[in-house]
C-alpha cells in the first residue's frame, strides 16, 4: 500500500483531520527539505503532507528545494503527490474560487535545478502528458456534487518569479493557450516524474494575474485572503479523493508514471558514475539494482 503525499502550496500549511500525527525529519542526499513532513491517517489513507514554501512561508518559489523536497517524499515511501497551488487565472471563464486539475505545463522558469540526472547518468524522461490521467480521474469523481467548479484540465504557465508579471507577459502567456499562472509547479512534476511518482496539481484560482479590464491586479493580499476562503474545499477534496487513489494504487500506472525511467537511462552501465547513482538511490534505485 502506498502513502499519498500532499504538497501544500500559499496558504495551505498544514492537513486538519489527521489522526497518529507525527512530523518526521527526513534527510537527502540533495538538501534540506522545505520543513518536517507531517505524517498521519486521514480515514484509512496513510498521508504525508509538505508545505512548499515551510511553516511561515519562509521560501521563496526560485529558493525551494524541489530536488530533496520530492526525494524525501519517494525515500518516505509516498507513491502519488497531489499539489494544492495558487494560481492566477488567464482566462475570463476561470474565476477566483474555482479549481483546475492541471494536465500541461509551460516552462518559464529559469535559473532551478530541473533534474536529478546529468553528466555520469543522463537521462530523459518523457513530459508529453506532465501529470497523471488517473489522478486526474479520481480527483473529479471526488468533486462531483461539491459546492464548486472543478474545470478537468488546463495549461499552467511556471513563470520564475518571485515577482508577478508584467502586464505584456500576462497577454503573451494568454495568446500561447496558457489558463492558468504560478511559480512552482515546475520543476516539481519533472522530478516527480523522473521519481517515478504519480503527480497532479490542483490549481485552485486565487486571481486574474494583471490582464483584466477593470481589474485590480494581483496581489499577495487579494491571493491569501481567496485562499483562506478556499482552503477547506481543497482540504475535503483531498479527503474525498485520498481512498479513491489508494484503492486504484493496487494495479499499476495506466500512463505508466510509475515506470517512467525503464526505457529513459542512456548512459551504458560501465560509464555511470557511482556518486551519481548512489545519490540517486531512492528516486532511480528501482531501475538502478544491479542486475542479479
Ligand atoms: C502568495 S502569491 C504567489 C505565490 O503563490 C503561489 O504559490 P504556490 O504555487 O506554492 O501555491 C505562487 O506559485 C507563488 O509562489
Ligand atoms: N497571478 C499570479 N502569478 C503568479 N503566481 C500566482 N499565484 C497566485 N496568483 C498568481
Amino acid at each position: 500500500m502506498g502513502i499519498l503525499g500532499i504538497i501544500g502550496g500559499s496558504g495551505l500549511y498544514d492537513m486538519p483531520g489527521l489522526e497518529d500525527v507525527r512530523h518526521v525529519g527526513v534527510e537527502s542526499p540533495f538538501g534540506a527539505p522545505s520543513d518536517l513532513i507531517i505524517r498521519g491517517r486521514l480515514g484509512s489513507v496513510e498521508l504525508a503532507f509538505l508545505p512548499r514554501h515551510g511553516l511561515g512561508h519562509r521560501l521563496s518559489p526560485d529558493g525551494i528545494n524541489y530536488r530533496a523536497n520530492i526525494d524525501c517524499l519517494k525515500r518516505l515511501g509516498v507513491t502519488d503527490i497531489l499539489s494544492l497551488s495558487a494560481c492566477g487565472s488567464l482566462r475570463e471563464d476561470l474565476p477566483p474560487g474555482d479549481f483546475v486539475l492541471v494536465d500541461q505545463f509551460i516552462d518559464r522558469t529559469r535559473a532551478r535545478p530541473l533534474s536529478y540526472f546529468g553528466n555520469g547518468l543522463v537521462a530523459h524522461i518523457s513530459m508529453a502528458e506532465p501529470t497523471c490521467a488517473r489522478l486526474r480521474s479520481d480527483l473529479a469523481k471526488a468533486a462531483e456534487g461539491m459546492d464548486f467548479t472543478l474545470h478537468p484540465r488546463g495549461t499552467y504557465l511556471v513563470m520564475e518569479g518571485p515577482q508577478f508579471s508584467t502586464r505584456a507577459e500576462s497577454h503573451l502567456y494568454r495568446q500561447w493557450g496558457a489558463d492558468l499562472i504560478g511559480m512552482t509547479n515546475l520543476p516539481e512534476a519533472k522530478l516527480a516524474r523522473e521519481a517515478e511518482m504519480c503527480y497532479l496539481t490542483i490549481g485552485m484560482v486565487t486571481d486574474y494575474d494583471c490582464w483584466r479590464e477593470g481589474e485590480a491586479h494581483v496581489d499577495v493580499e487579494s491571493v491569501l485572503k481567496i485562499l483562506m476562503d478556499n482552503a477547506s474545499k481543497a482540504q475535503n477534496l483531498v479527503a474525498a479523493a485520498a481512498p479513491l487513489i489508494m484503492e486504484n494504487r493496487q494495479t499499476p500506472c495506466p500512463s505508466g508514471c510509475d515506470r517512467a525511467l525503464e526505457m529513459a537511462i542512456v548512459t551504458h552501465p560501465d560509464k555511470r558514475d557511482a556518486a551519481l547513482m548512489d545519490r540517486l538511490d531512492a528516486v532511480a534505485g528501482r531501475v538502478l539494482k544491479p542486475a542479479d
